[in-house]
């Protein structure tokens, strides 16, 4: 494996061509470790630090790149920033496998502080410290900086930057469109997109709202099957007595109320993938007849007598923990083995590290799309903070409901952090929160009233993923256009919003 160091020289390195003061912070380190290859960088005139370079190269170990960078102070944070930036930024691209250390010792406190902000964020590597009393170490720094800390743009440059370097499996737009930065999420990124390409079953296991069925979308889309259909299922939420026929399809008369051939959802995934969401909550009963499907491939409808063959890729999801529903006999080991012969595990959102910033960026993006808010949508420096500081049961779901009804509050397109503790509240208050207000100085009714319509308007975009026609179905309004002017009265508009969302 290839294995760079990364350094500035310092004065003690340049003392060190005189014989009597020892071999310097770099020649030490990388007598040491021994790398193939060293970046320096130096703001020493180039003549003085000629005769080091050559001795240097007498002495080292690998092969040696050292550059002139011009700063205009060694303590100036800025200039020091783009010359190690744009150096970590070639090397890291164009070695994306190699080891990578930085000796942070030589140079002064700022180039050392640039190091560990960058080498601990948008182009990690392990550190390297070398005194004369304690040789060469390395350092290990017990915390992380995650994005959240840096400037959004940067933040997000350096989020393209770490997938393009951790990603030797081509990602196709499907899995682009799973943001994240978090090494955990960007390898099962990797290990859900070598797996699209096996036909095997595959299980997505997580808490609710951190993407389980956008990971099945994504396998699917990529895999063979993607020119078929993809059917998704909630097991959760049908009525036992419907599973057979939900899941295998009915004949006309089979029940009370079959009133035509109804295909179940196996057949109409017929040559596709078929995403069972909620898995666990699958009934013992209705867990052997799936089996017996896997086992044999072929369903038979609720009424019918013959059998029919089925050829449909199972993608399954839960947020429950199958093991100890196996242990508890809630759920056939048997069938466990079947569907997860691929397991995915996706780490809850208060997990994923600097991800929340640039989730957030994306879905104000499509927000505004969806809203069809004509200026760029933007938080306050205290609601970031706010949204930082949640923990997020609800995950990435909870993040993206609440940025929606949080920009449906906001004024001029800048959510504040009033909007954005408004639309929290949104989700814990109930009925009795609305209903108990107390009467007198500081009632409104009017803006009580505009506050639940703006929660329900919010609700129903968010289900409908901002198709205008759906959602005011779902709001038991008359049409899109009842709809639109509802959005209108609240300063929003939605003519501009397109008829599907970009989400
Ligand atoms: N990493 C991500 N990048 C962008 N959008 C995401 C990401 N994760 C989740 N989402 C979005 O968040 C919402 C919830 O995701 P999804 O439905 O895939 O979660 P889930 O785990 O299947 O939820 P549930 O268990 O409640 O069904 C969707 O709108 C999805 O597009």
């Amino acid at each position: 494996m290839k294995h760079i160091v990364v350094s500035w020289i310092g004065k003690r390195d340049l003392d060190a061509v005189d014989a009597e003061a020892g071999d310097g912070p770099v020649l030490a380190t990388l007598r040491t470790v021994q790398p193939n290859q060293t970046y320096l960088l130096y703001n020493y005139s180039p003549a003085d630090v000629a005769p080091y370079l050559d001795w240097l190269d007498h002495h080292a170990p690998g092969k040696l790149n050292a550059r002139h960078a011009q700063l205009s102070s060694p303590v100036d944070y800025s200039d020091i920033y783009k010359a190690a930036e744009a150096l970590l930024h070639e090397v890291w691209t164009t070695h994306p496998e190699a080891k990578r250390q930085i000796l942070i010792s030589p140079g002064t406190p700022a180039m050392q502080a640039v190091w560990i902000l960058l080498g601990k964020t948008r182009y990690q590597a392990d550190f390297l410290q070398a005194s004369a009393e304690q040789g060469v170490q390395p350092v290990d720094l017990p915390f992380a900086i995650s994005a959240e800390f840096l400037p959004l743009g940067s933040a997000s440059d350096g989020l393209r930057l770490r997938e393009m370097a951790a990603a030797p499996v081509p990602m196709t737009a499907d899995f682009e469109r799973i943001v994240t930065g978090h090494p955990n999420m960007m390898k099962l990124k990797q290990r859900a997109a070598a797996l699209a390409r096996f036909d095997v079953p595959v299980l997505v296991l997580g808490e609710t709202g951190t993407g389980k069925e956008l990971f099945a979308r994504a396998i699917h889309n990529i895999s063979t099957r993607s020119g078929k259909p993809f059917v998704a299922l909630n097991c959760g939420a049908i009525p036992p007595e419907l599973i057979d026929s939900t899941l295998f399809g009915h004949l006309k008369g089979a029940f009370t109320g079959a009133v035509r051939d109804q295909a179940g959802v196996f057949e109409q995934a017929q040559g596709g993938t078929l995403f069972l969401d909620e898995l666990g909550e699958l009934s013992a009963s209705a867990q052997v007849r799936l089996l017996r499907v896997l086992q044999e491939g072929v369903i038979t409808a609720v009424g019918d007598a013959k059998e029919r063959p089925v050829d449909v890729r199972l993608i399954a999801a839960t947020h429950r923990d199958l093991q100890q529903d196996i242990a508890d006999h809630r759920f056939r080991e048997d069938l466990f083995y079947r569907v997860a012969v691929g397991v995915l595990e996706l780490p809850p959102l208060r997990e994923r590290h600097g991800d929340l910033m640039p989730l957030i960026e994306h879905f104000l993006g499509a927000i505004q799309q969806t809203l069809g808010i004509d200026s760029e949508l933007k938080l306050s420096p205290n609601a970031r903070n706010r949204l930082l500081r949640e923990a997020w049961p609800g995950n990435v779901r909870e993040l993206h409901a609440t940025l929606l009804r949080a920009a449906l509050w906001a004024q001029d397109g800048l959510l504040g952090d009033a909007d954005i503790r408004d639309a929290l509240l949104g989700r814990t208050e109930d009925s009795a929160g609305i209903m108990n207000r107390s009467l007198g100085a500081g009632f409104d009714l009017d803006a009580l009233l505009g506050h639940v319509e703006k929660h329900y308007l919010g609700k129903a975009l968010e289900t409908a993923g901002g198709v205008k026609k759906d959602a005011a179905q779902l709001l038991g309004l008359g049409s899109h256009q009842v709809l639109s002017n509802r959005l209108r009265s609240h300063g929003l508009d939605p003519g501009k919003a397109p008829s599907r969302s970009s989400k």
